[in-house]
């Protein structure tokens, strides 16, 4: 039997904070033909005319359509938000050859399964982005800490353990910044149980990363809403622990002050929010195995009551587009 090549070519779906802050990174190692953009013609064509800023330069990636990708990439980095990636789902498509693996960038619990039904579980290396704080602005990233990316397997599979070798040798090859973990379950519950706890509690408060540093009710409430988490994975067999719980905290504690979370940012520019992914699942989960969340079910009703008032007052403007 063939062994895959080693992977070289990357293409990246969703040009915002994260596909920028990470297919920057690839590109400068690999060099622009092998980091590809994946957009539609609209989108395709305002990236080639404006390009997009990472550190004072603009990146030099290889935008392309599904129309005129010329070979299949070896990797695909999904970095959409949650709601984007139905519609993504024909960019991705257009990636795909035997061998290519998909990453997903993407915060929660749910996107990878929503991948694996949709390419086959055969593709998926799972991902945890962490400790950074990017965001894109007009054409440019801003951010201060560039963070990692953490993979590893979800099973024993060794055909899953050989997939994240595949994407660990990537990144050693490029000095791409990552840690491969042997307890993956563990970690991609112990990320979703710190964006519970940030994302939303710095959106209600409107606040920035400093409001949750610092004691106080804000602080509580971002505790109190990862301890519903907590509670919801030992029901989920996850087993996150108080350890986890510390080693998260910490995590959020060592973030610039002065940024915000994604859902923080998406709420301020009047954008849809990735809500569901947060309080919306963990309400979910509660009801399924019998835990109450009254701090998410309260952080949840806030949310979505902002949201209704970014749009109203955005009502006229088009908040998202998707061509
Ligand atoms: N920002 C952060 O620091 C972190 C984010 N995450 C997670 O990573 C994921 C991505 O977040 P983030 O990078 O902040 O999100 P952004 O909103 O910055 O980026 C998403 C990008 O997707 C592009 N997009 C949307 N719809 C389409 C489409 N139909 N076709 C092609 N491109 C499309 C948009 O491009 P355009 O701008 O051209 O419209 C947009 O910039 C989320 O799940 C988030 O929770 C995880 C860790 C940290
Ligand atoms: C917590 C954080 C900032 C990761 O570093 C994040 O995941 C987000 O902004 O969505």
């Amino acid at each position: 039997m063939t062994q895959p090549r080693d992977l070289q070519t990357v293409s990246i779906v969703g040009l915002g904070a994260l596909g920028i802050l990470f297919g920057g990174q690839l590109a400068q190692a690999l060099g622009p033909e092998q980091v590809r953009v994946v957009a539609g013609a609209a989108r395709a064509e305002r990236y080639r005319q404006e390009g997009v800023e990472m550190d004072g330069a603009t990146v030099p990636f290889t935008y392309l359509t599904p129309e005129d990708t010329p070979a299949p990439a070896d990797l695909v980095l999904v970095c959409v938000k949650f709601h984007q990636l139905e519609a993504v789902r024909p960019l991705i498509a257009s990636q795909l050859g035997p061998d290519t693996l998909i990453v997903s960038a993407l915060n929660g619990i749910s996107s990878e399964s929503v991948l694996a039904e949709w390419f086959g579980p055969e593709r998926l290396v799972y991902a945890v982005a962490q400790e950074m704080d990017a965001r894109k602005e007009g054409r440019r990233l801003i951010y201060r800490d560039r963070g990692q990316l953490v993979i590893g397997a979800m099973t024993q599979d060794k055909a899953e353990t050989e997939r994240v070798e595949r994407v660990a040798e990537l990144f050693r090859r490029t000095h791409f910044p990552h840690t491969v973990v042997d307890d993956m379950p563990r970690r991609l519950w112990g990320k979703w149980m710190l964006n519970v706890g940030v994302n939303q509690t710095v959106a209600l408060y409107r606040g920035t990363f400093a409001t949750v540093q610092a004691e106080g009710e804000a602080r509580d409430t971002f505790k109190a809403a990862m301890r519903e988490v907590l509670a919801l994975s030992a029901h989920a067999g996850t087993g996150l622990t108080k350890d986890d719980f510390r080693y998260w905290l910490r995590v959020m504690d060592g973030l610039d002050p002065a940024a915000k979370p994604s859902l923080a940012q998406d709420l301020e520019a009047g954008r849809p929010t990735e809500l569901e992914l947060f309080a919306g699942t963990v309400i979910r989960l509660g009801r399924e195995y019998g835990v109450p969340t009254p701090v998410n079910e309260r952080l949840y009703a806030g949310i979505r009551a902002l949201e209704v008032q970014a749009s109203v007052s955005s009502s006229g403007t088009s908040v998202s587009s998707n061509k």
